[in-house]
């Protein structure tokens, strides 16, 4: 009876009376606790989203602020037809500036169920943007993303002021305001929060996901949606694992039978267009596009032509490789470091990013001595076909790739690695320069490599697989049984792996961390599931670093999963309703 009377206000845009209502929410002790509403009840009653907007320290904000945090303990009524931005100064940065109001202002949308029209009554919501950095809008390592945002009452208006120290700052500020507006469906109403302070700032630059779209393709709308779903938790880098062994998707002009012979289908390639379409969507979402070109293993299929490769496809696989097919780059050819140089060349013009990727990943010595021509260079170069010699050869290309790179970016740019046998901390600094190349750990958190690599002073990105590879937990492809990284990571396990407890008194090298989404397993119609909102777990955790444990969170937790949703991102379901309407008792 309840339900039909609900859904019957719904569709008449007319809201069920305070008296009739049954259940109200209750702010006691930092929990909204569900309520009977009775006929004598004489307080204001508040919806279950209403209570929870400033009912606990941090309200439903997600992440949680870094600074100060006043959330008031009122609620306005809000005319979201009349929502009005103003810059104060825009500098180079304001075409963003106008792209971040749309977004802004399609939030607030997004903030009303389906087919349901707010009474357009309460006040006008007046934001004021001061951005103190107008002429930045390049992103970099150690840009400012703090913000501070007030929102005060007048007479006639509500005024949120935002001052950020760049557009990033400005844009983090919009999306914590958005956070702060909610429909009542007691009142078919738009509230929003008042007498708000907050200062706020990440406390780790680096807050990423990486998509691997080589195993599987996926198209740019689900690129686009991703991103836009990192920009509301506030994540800033998107890692593209462009290719892989398996395909070749990323378009090349200059050695277009990479792309031709490389990708699924010649629908299944990312074009200059589609990739200058994702910078920017990106950039104005205040996430960067890094671009990985994994080498000199991980490369396979797109180089059929060209006799760069060695144990292409080589069976039985484990005996060359992690996973099939088996691939890696021949070292040795001069040649193939002018098809890195074009690589690198449009990527850089694709992407033009502040920090390249070079992959690095699961070299294998068994590969390259699979390889007469090697094993020649080697001898001649009077190193030996060992762990050793290997390492010497794999040196000899990183070298060489190096200077490509940073011919093709004009520019010395940090250059990312994955943790290998080439960074191992007992030799890395024979091989890699602490100052050039940021190493991005896989291994578990646990690792001792990871001290090791601190005490070296390497700056590092934790990936570390036992707490963020979101494709682990599902049943093998090579085989039966579960695959190589099982049992499924849950968002507690997310929420808890802190850097900075795993990094300890060298916390300061820690760039942030990455959650990756291999894609042997997945594909457009699988990714928000695997992501979401296990993502938002890490978004919180790089941008606050918390001490509380993942169940102070857990009611935040469940409702930017609800936002999420509400956002079209397809996001796994995490507990029954119940526990979301009965904070705390789960
Ligand atoms: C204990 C042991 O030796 N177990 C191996 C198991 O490791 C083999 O599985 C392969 O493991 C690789 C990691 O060691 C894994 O590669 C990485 O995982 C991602 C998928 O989660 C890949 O997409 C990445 O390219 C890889 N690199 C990075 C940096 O993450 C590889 O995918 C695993 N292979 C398969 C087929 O699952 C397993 C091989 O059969 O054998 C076990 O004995």
């Amino acid at each position: 009876m309840w339900l039909q009377r609900c859904v019957v206000a719904i569709l008449l845009t007319i809201c069920v009376s305070a008296e009739e209502l049954t259940w109200r929410w209750v702010c006691e002790k930092n929990n909204c606790v569900k309520t009977r509403n009775t006929p004598q009840n004489e307080d204001p009653v508040l919806s279950m989203e209403a209570c929870k907007m400033f009912c606990g320290e941090f309200g439903l904000l997600w992440p949680r602020p870094t600074g100060h945090v006043d959330l008031g303990n009122f609620l306005t009524k809000i005319n979201i037809n009349k929502v009005e931005l103003n810059v104060v100064n825009g500098g180079r940065s304001s075409d963003y500036m106008k792209n971040a109001g749309y977004r802004f202002k399609n939030l607030l949308a997004k903030a009303i169920p389906r087919g349901v029209t707010p009474k357009p009554t309460g006040k006008p919501v007046s934001v004021l943007i001061d951005n103190e950095n107008p002429n930045i809008k390049e992103f970099s390592l150690d840009m400012d993303e703090s913000y501070s945002l007030r929102i005060e009452v007048t007479s006639d208006s509500i005024n949120a002021t935002i001052k950020g120290a760049t557009f990033f700052g400005v844009r983090h500020g919009l999306e914590t305001l958005s956070q702060l507006v909610v429909y009542d469906d007691i009142r078919n109403q738009m509230l929003i929060v008042r007498d708000v302070s907050i200062s706020d700032k990440p406390v780790y630059p680096y807050r990423g996901i990486l998509l691997d779209t080589a195993r599987n393709f996926y198209t740019i709308d689900a690129i686009k949606a991703t991103i836009d779903a990192m920009a509301a938790v506030k994540l800033n880098t998107f890692h593209w694992h462009i290719t892989d062994s398996q395909s070749f998707p990323f378009e090349m002009s200059k050695r277009p039978e990479l792309t031709r012979l490389g990708a699924y289908s010649p629908f299944k390639v990312y074009t200059k267009n589609d990739i200058a379409e994702v910078v920017e969507y990106a950039l104005v979402r205040g996430v960067r596009v890094l671009p990985e070109f994994d080498a000199p293993a991980h490369v396979g299929e797109g180089w059929e032509d060209t006799g760069l490769t060695v144990c292409f496809k080589a069976t039985p696989w484990r005996h060359y490789c992690v996973e099939p097919p088996c691939g890696q780059l021949n070292p040795t050819r001069e040649e193939l470091y002018e098809y890195l140089e074009d690589i690198y060349s449009e990527m850089a013009e694709s992407f033009q990013p502040d920090i390249f990727h070079m992959g690095g990943d699961e070299v294998s010595e068994k590969c390259w001595n699979s390889s007469e021509e090697i094993q020649n260079f080697m001898i001649q170069n009077r190193w030996n076909l060992d762990s050793a010699g290997f390492l010497k050869l794999w040196n000899h290309f990183q070298t060489k790739a190096e200077h490509k790179a940073y011919k093709a970016f004009n520019k010395t740019l940090p250059l990312i690695l994955w943790t290998s046998t080439l960074t191992d901390y007992n030799i890395v600094d024979k091989y890699l320069d602490k100052d050039k190349y940021i190493i991005q750990v896989w291994t578990t958190g646990t690792d001792p490599q990871v001290e090791g690599l601190l005490k070296k002073g390497y700056r590092l990105i934790m990936s570390n697989y036992d707490a963020l590879y979101f494709d682990c937990g599902f049943g093998s492809w090579v085989g039966k049984g579960n695959n190589w990284c099982s049992p499924y990571i849950g968002w507690h396990k997310v929420y808890e792996n802190s850097p900075a407890a795993i990094a300890g008194h060298h916390k300061d090298l820690i760039l942030g961390g990455e959650a990756a989404l291999w894609s042997e397993q997945s594909d457009s119609a699988t990714l928000d599931g695997r992501l979401w909102p296990r993502a938002a777990a890490l978004a919180e955790r790089l941008w606050a670093e918390p001490h509380e444990d993942w169940k102070a969170a857990e009611p935040r937790m469940l409702h930017v999963r609800e936002r999420l949703v509400r956002m079209g991102v397809q996001a796994d379901s995490l507990e029954p309703e119940w526990c979301y309407q009965n904070e705390d008792q789960c």
